[in-house]
């Protein structure tokens, strides 16, 4: 990560966004006031989780979502905290969430936006309950012309974004932006309230001896996925000639920070535990705000075949496979995706 420059530091989220608005003309008003109210937001779902035992946060919420897992009382409460914060604003003409069966348009009693707004509102959740990170992931797209948008309207690729990012709920809380001129991480002053400032234009390295992966899905993997996983088990005793390490958190968000912090792969890849899920992933708001900000910051995003950002949604709550970070592993992982199918082509 680049260290803040020194008339940078201690700059305010407010602040960053009204300068890449104003003197950078990066972003225009609507979408300045859409970051702000999901930052806002995020604060708040921090607040929550950071209550823990103390709030009637933990547990589950007894519903399931339309892909039928259990909701987590987090998962809904920090659904409803995203959607409340930004359905008045005028900022958007609808959004679409991971524990809602359909999208929502903005309702005609409040002004619409421009702006459509795709979320994760709780990313890890099966960690909520044990005290580990959490976060919430986002992804913006434009609104087409005159659209009182449905579906469809929703589903563009990647490519698309126009912004994206994260938060992460650990030991400190992060929020961490692109507007598609590069990475920006900010920190919560938890005294003053506010987003500052502490990371610019951050950049994950090349090449990495760190792999992210839920090892117990192995007898379920495609054989080019095995043979990669295997050639990095092998250390220096196997083709790669090198060690590598592995780190598991099982929140995607805390995976993506670390290697954005100081690089890695991670790999959530096609398994046949259910044959009928291409991967466990989805693809509108966990891969592609993930793949947008990978890309920004150097790295690589593939589903193994091709650039996640490329594939063009067919469903709202679609899956795929994940491999993205450190740019030589993920070529090394989709060229032997690349090569066993066209051998067997
Ligand atoms: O339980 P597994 O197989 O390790 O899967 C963990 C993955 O599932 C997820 O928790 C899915 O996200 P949700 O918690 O938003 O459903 C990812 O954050 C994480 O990488
Ligand atoms: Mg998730
Ligand atoms: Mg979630």
């Amino acid at each position: 990560m680049s260290s803040v420059p020194a008339s940078s530091a201690g700059i305010s989220l407010s602040r960053f966004l009204i300068e890449a608005q104003r003197d950078q003309g990066h972003i225009d008003a609507q979408l300045r006031l859409l970051i702000e109210v999901v930052a806002r937001a995020c604060k708040r779902i921090s607040i929550a989780v950071g209550r823990g035992a103390l709030g009637d946060v933990l547990g589950t919420a007894g519903t399931e979502n339309v892909q039928g897992e259990t909701q987590k009382k987090l998962d809904v409460i920090s659904n409803e905290i995203l959607l409340e914060a930004n359905e008045w604003g005028g900022h958007l003409a609808g959004l679409a969430s991971e524990e809602m069966d359909h999208p929502h348009p903005i309702p005609n009693r409040y002004p619409k936006g421009e702006y459509l707004l795709v979320f994760d509102p709780l990313d890890g959740s099966s960690n909520i309950d044990v005290n580990i990170s959490v976060g919430t992931i986002f992804s913006v797209l434009r609104c087409p012309p005159g659209a009182n948008p449905d579906e469809a309207d929703f589903l563009q690729p990647g490519t698309r974004q126009v912004a994206a990012g994260y938060a992460v709920y650990g030991s400190s809380t992060v929020l961490v932006l692109t507007l598609g001129q590069g990475v920006y991480q900010f920190t919560l002053d938890r005294e003053q309230g506010s987003f500052v400032l502490t990371g610019t234009r951050l950049t994950i390295p090349e090449d990495t001896g760190e792999f992210a992966i839920n090892m117990s899905n192995l007898r379920h993997w495609e054989a080019p996925m095995r043979r990669y996983i295997e050639e990095l088990l092998a250390g220096t005793t196997g083709p790669r000639g090198r060690d590598f390490n592995m780190r598991w958190v099982a929140s995607m968000v805390a995976d993506v920070h670390r290697i954005l912090t100081r690089g890695g792969i991670f790999i959530y890849p096609r398994d046949m535990k259910d044959p009928t899920k291409p991967g466990k992933l989805r693809l509108m708001y966990e891969a592609n705000p993930m793949a947008f900000i990978v890309e920004q910051a150097g790295g690589a995003a593939t589903t193994g075949r091709q650039r996640i950002l490329d594939v063009v949604p067919e469903t709202l709550h679609q899956r795929v496979p994940v491999f993205l970070g450190s740019k030589n592993e993920v070529e090394r992982a989709t060229e032997l995706h690349r090569m066993a199918d066209a051998a067997g082509a």
